[in-house]
């Protein structure tokens, strides 16, 4: 299902003394299959953007292709519903959300209120558990016992149970430690690749852009200034810091190198391809 932005602008309590732009004319397409990262400063429009999604906000101006629905500024709040379970959101710091007195009660929740029995859902429940990798053992527990990071997985299987086709994350490991960040970025990887599932994430963690994103929209004071590969848009480490924004690790690291006289014939964007790119020059494989 692709999301297709055609000249969108969306302002903040217009008319009002308070009125402000939170995008400006922005038209792309999100590729139903694709992983999208959105990345861009604080304030530059990418929470807005994402709550176009769903239809959660509606344009200003211009119109939303949502699969077969259009939404434009009229279009009214009713049977928006379909949308909400085609379009997961994972909001930040998710678990503040969280709310059942069980982990398999909380996760059941979405898909008994759209009418699915209690059984089947308890059983949705702890199949969603299982792949988002928690213990069988806490479905009985209250999420509250949880540590941070079962309670976010939580959260996250409760909007993987409503079985979207898209899948959106708003900063999804901020405030995680290291390992507990890889293990939730390769899980969304992994969603991505065996269950086919539609990505897109807001971050700042331009490794995780690298690393994971086939497609790449950089925001700026509301409009959407660059698109394209990971490799297109970190080609550019000056226009990348005229927007504020970093390079990913390995990118820069490329740099420094390059400036001690190491050449790389392409930028590279992950460890592996920096290692594949100094082999030759360090006289043999890395790996040997
Ligand atoms: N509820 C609101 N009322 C008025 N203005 C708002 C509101 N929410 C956001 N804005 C403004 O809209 C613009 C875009 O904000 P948005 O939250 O989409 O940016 P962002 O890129 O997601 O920022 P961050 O990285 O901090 O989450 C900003 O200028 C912001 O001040």
């Amino acid at each position: 299902m692709d999301i297709t932005f055609d000249h969108v602008s969306y302002t903040y309590q217009p008319g009002t003394p308070f009125a402000g732009a939170g995008l400006r004319d922005v038209s792309t397409t999100i590729r139903g299959g694709e992983y999208t990262a959105i990345i861009g400063h604080t304030g530059s429009g990418k929470s807005t953007l994402l709550q176009h999604l769903n239809a959660l906000l509606k344009p200003t101006e211009g119109t939303v292709t949502i699969g077969d629905r259009v939404i434009t500024p009229t279009t009214n709040n009713k049977h928006l519903r379909p949308l909400r379970q085609q379009v997961g959101m994972v909001f930040q710091f998710p678990e503040s959300q969280l709310f059942e007195s069980t982990v398999q009660r909380d996760i059941a929740f979405g898909p008994e209120n759209f009418g699915m029995g209690k059984d089947e859902a308890a059983q949705l429940a702890a199949d969603t558990a299982k792949l988002v990798g928690l213990p069988d053992d806490v479905l009985g527990r209250s999420p509250f016992d949880l540590s941070g990071g079962q309670m976010r997985r939580v959260a996250i299987a409760g909007v993987l149970a409503m079985q979207p086709s898209v899948l959106v994350l708003d900063e999804p490991t901020a405030g995680l430690d290291p390992a507990g960040r890889r293990d939730l970025m390769a899980l969304f990887a992994q969603l991505h690749r065996e269950q086919g599932l539609t990505i897109v994430l807001v971050t700042h963690q331009m490794d995780d852009v690298a690393d994971f994103a086939e497609h790449v929209l950089v925001m700026d004071g509301g409009a959407l200034v660059k698109e394209g590969t990971p490799r297109e848009i970190f080609a550019d480490a000056e226009w990348l810091q005229a927007h504020s924004l970093a390079l990913p690790t390995t990118t820069r690291m490329a740099g420094e190198l390059t400036e001690r006289g190491f050449h790389f014939d392409r930028v590279p964007l992950t460890l592996a391809e920096l290692a594949d790119g100094l082999a030759p020059q360090l006289g043999g494989s890395l790996d040997e």
